[in-house]
């Protein structure tokens, strides 16, 4: 399936590595949504690490971030299929759980939000091509080197929704914005437009770097997040309010 960058109704974030703020704006997104008025719901399809909460608990802390900022109170194995314990690769945390990440599952329940919610935000795991499963050839369980492999990119294929690209401005990001972008359009996905989040408040140049990448990622920038340890006030992403 080819994603419509006509259709807005989901996107799937991703973001050029872990930890730079796919979650943050995912749920800016939502609540930026449901403030708008429309029924905004929060998927993670595999998530990998589960974190101690404030009350001793133990719960995967995108998804309780994602469904604190949605408005709608979907089954939580429909907005996170895959809650993996180890803080791994998918690929790897789901074989130390006993799983197997497919494809077929996640679509089903992306589908079924989608029948509940105006909006439905997709946060990736990892950076774009991030390993979900890794093919074992016979079926026998053990990888074999070169056996077709599952990664995100399938996952966004397969959903065929358009994606909003994280960019978490540090040293090396530059690199590693320009080889999303260029497997995105590889697969012929459409990059609705990209988030410049300021992670690093330290980061020499950051203008320069965020000058360049808007000159090079072929999307819009939607918006400049700055470095900020709460959520920054009048930070409304505009996508999906019109
Ligand atoms: N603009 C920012 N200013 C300060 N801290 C930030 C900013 N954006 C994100 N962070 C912090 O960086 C960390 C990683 O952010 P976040 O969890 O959103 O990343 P992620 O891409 O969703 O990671 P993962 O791959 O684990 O899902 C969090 O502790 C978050 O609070
Ligand atoms: C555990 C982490 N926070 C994410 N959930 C998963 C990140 C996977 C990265 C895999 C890789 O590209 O090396
Ligand atoms: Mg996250």
């Amino acid at each position: 399936m080819r994603s419509d960058q006509s259709d807005l109704r989901s996107v799937f974030v991703i973001g050029t590595d872990t930890g730079v703020g796919k979650s943050l704006v995912s749920a800016a997104l939502l609540r930026g949504a449901a403030q708008a008025g429309l029924r905004a719901v929060g998927m993670k399809p595999v998530a990998a690490g589960i974190d101690p909460q404030p009350d001793g608990s133990l719960a995967c802390g995108d998804v309780l971030t994602l469904q604190a900022a949605g408005n709608v109170a979907a089954d939580p194995a429909l907005v996170n299929p895959f809650c993996l314990p180890d803080p791994l690769s998918p690929h790897l945390a789901a074989r130390r759980a006993g799983q197997r990440i497919t494809l077929a599952p996640l679509v089903a329940a992306h589908r079924a939000l989608l029948a509940q919610a105006d909006r439905v935000i997709v946060e990736g795991a990892g950076g774009f091509l991030v390993p979900l499963d890794e093919g074992d050839g016979d079926g026998d369980g053990d990888p074999v080197p070169g056996a077709p492999l599952l990664t995100g990119a399938d996952l966004a294929l397969a959903l065929g929704v358009p994606l909003v690209l994280v960019v978490g401005l540090r040293l090396g990001c530059l690199n590693h914005a320009l080889l999303t972008a260029e497997a995105v359009r590889a697969r012929g996905l459409t990059l609705a437009g990209w988030v410049a989040n300021r992670i690093d408040p330290a980061m020499a140049c950051a203008d320069e770097n965020l000058d360049f990448l808007r000159r090079h990622i072929p999307a819009p920038l939607l918006a400049d997040v700055p470095h900020a340890s709460r959520w920054p006030e009048g930070w409304q992403p505009s996508l999906f309010l019109s």
